[in-house]
């Protein structure tokens, strides 16, 4: 076993989730040298949409007898009944230890339980020969409470203090990663699908706090939060980027695909009866992310959209393209370096 505190310092160089959990996986494989080691994360809201998706994984994980596969969309991600000794572990907080015997996948597994300021929310799997040694156990339990202080510290930061979703520091790194993995490009992985900035900015939001007051307009801005992050894909990215505006990267294989899904949360949230306030709307702007795009320059082209939407009614869903065919916007707007950075 190599040694511990290593791990630790590698662990905590890390500035980003995604790869907070792939160090962990590299670390404790190092240090136990498994046959295969995964994070299974919950995503979803409610208990009946929840499906785990694996973060990170190192080695061939075996699930059902068969190799797991890393699924990307949400139908294909597995419902959390479908991995009973993850569920039990992830809704007891307990370590769960099984032998080759009785774990359904012919090797030890050890099930260790990762948790948030809010309790569990991910499982931390390790599949091996030979169980894990008692002192094993314990180096894998405290290296776990680092690692999950470390996460909600990093978690915490990301995040807007109001509605949970994602601020506005992170978007850049995001979009990037998401730029640099575009159909066509040099890194997109086989399979990738196209990628659509939407912005939504609330009609009349200033009337609600005038009206209602600051608590009740908190509270709108909250609901529409929830109504988003129930309505997009968990691997959607929603931002709030200040104020009422908040800003969707989307994952579709088409123009007409994120059209659909926009309209869909424009007319849930226009018949939604929000307490006390009664009818909201939100307009929405949205542009496909290119190749060679800045964050501001795909952001611009979202924000000529919602601008757009505004001026021509609000409560409607405008896409950059349509403008530029009907000679609203041109396609320059797309140029790198255009748009001032933010
Ligand atoms: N309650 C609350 N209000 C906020 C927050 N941040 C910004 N606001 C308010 O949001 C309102 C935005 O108003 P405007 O930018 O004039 O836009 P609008 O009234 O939504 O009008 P249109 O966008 O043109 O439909 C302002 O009154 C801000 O004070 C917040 O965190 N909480």
């Amino acid at each position: 076993m190599s040694d511990p505190v290593e791990s630790l310092a590698a662990l905590t160089i890390h500035r980003d989730l995604d790869a907070l959990d792939s160090a962990l996986v590299h670390s404790l494989a190092e240090l136990l040298q498994p046959t295969a080691i995964a994070i299974h994360r919950v995503v979803g809201l409610h208990q009946t949409s929840s499906r785990w998706s694996v973060s990170a994984r190192l080695g061939r994980l075996v699930t059902f007898g068969r190799p797991a596969e890393r699924a990307t969309l949400d139908d294909e991600l597995s419902p959390l009944h479908a991995l009973p000794a993850h569920q039990t572990c992830l809704e007891t907080a307990t370590v769960r230890s099984f032998d080759a015997a009785s774990s359904g996948v012919g090797l030890d597994m050890t099930l260790f339980p990762l948790g948030s300021t809010g309790g569990p929310v991910a499982v931390l799997e390790i599949q091996s020969h030979r169980p894990l040694e008692p002192h094993e156990m314990q180096t894998v339990a405290s290296i776990l409470r680092v690692f999950q202080n470390f996460w909600n510290v990093l978690d915490e930061s990301e995040r807007d203090t109001l509605t949970g979703l994602l601020n506005r520091k992170t978007f850049d790194d995001a979009f990037f990663k998401t730029a640099h993995a575009l159909p066509g490009t040099a890194s997109a992985a086989p399979g990738a699908t196209g990628c659509w900035i939407a912005v939504f900015d609330i009609d009349h939001f200033k009337s609600v706090n005038d009206r209602f007051g600051h608590l009740i307009g908190d509270e709108v801005l909250l609901l529409v939060a929830r109504m988003l992050r129930e309505m997009f894909r968990h691997h959607d990215r929603l931002y709030r980027f200040g104020g009422e505006e908040f800003v969707v990267l989307l994952r579709c294989d088409s123009e007409a695909d994120a059209s659909r899904a926009l309209e869909r949360v424009r007319e849930r949230m226009a018949h939604h009866p929000f307490p006390q306030v009664g009818r909201v709307t939100v307009s929405i702007g949205f542009a496909q992310v290119l190749p060679g795009d800045t964050p501001s320059t795909a952001f611009g082209r979202a924000d000529k959209a919602v601008y757009h939407a505004k001026q021509t009614g609000r409560n409607r869903v405008c896409s950059h393209a349509d403008l530029v065919t009907q000679g609203h916007a041109c396609e320059q707007e797309s140029a790198v370096g255009e748009v001032e950075l933010f």
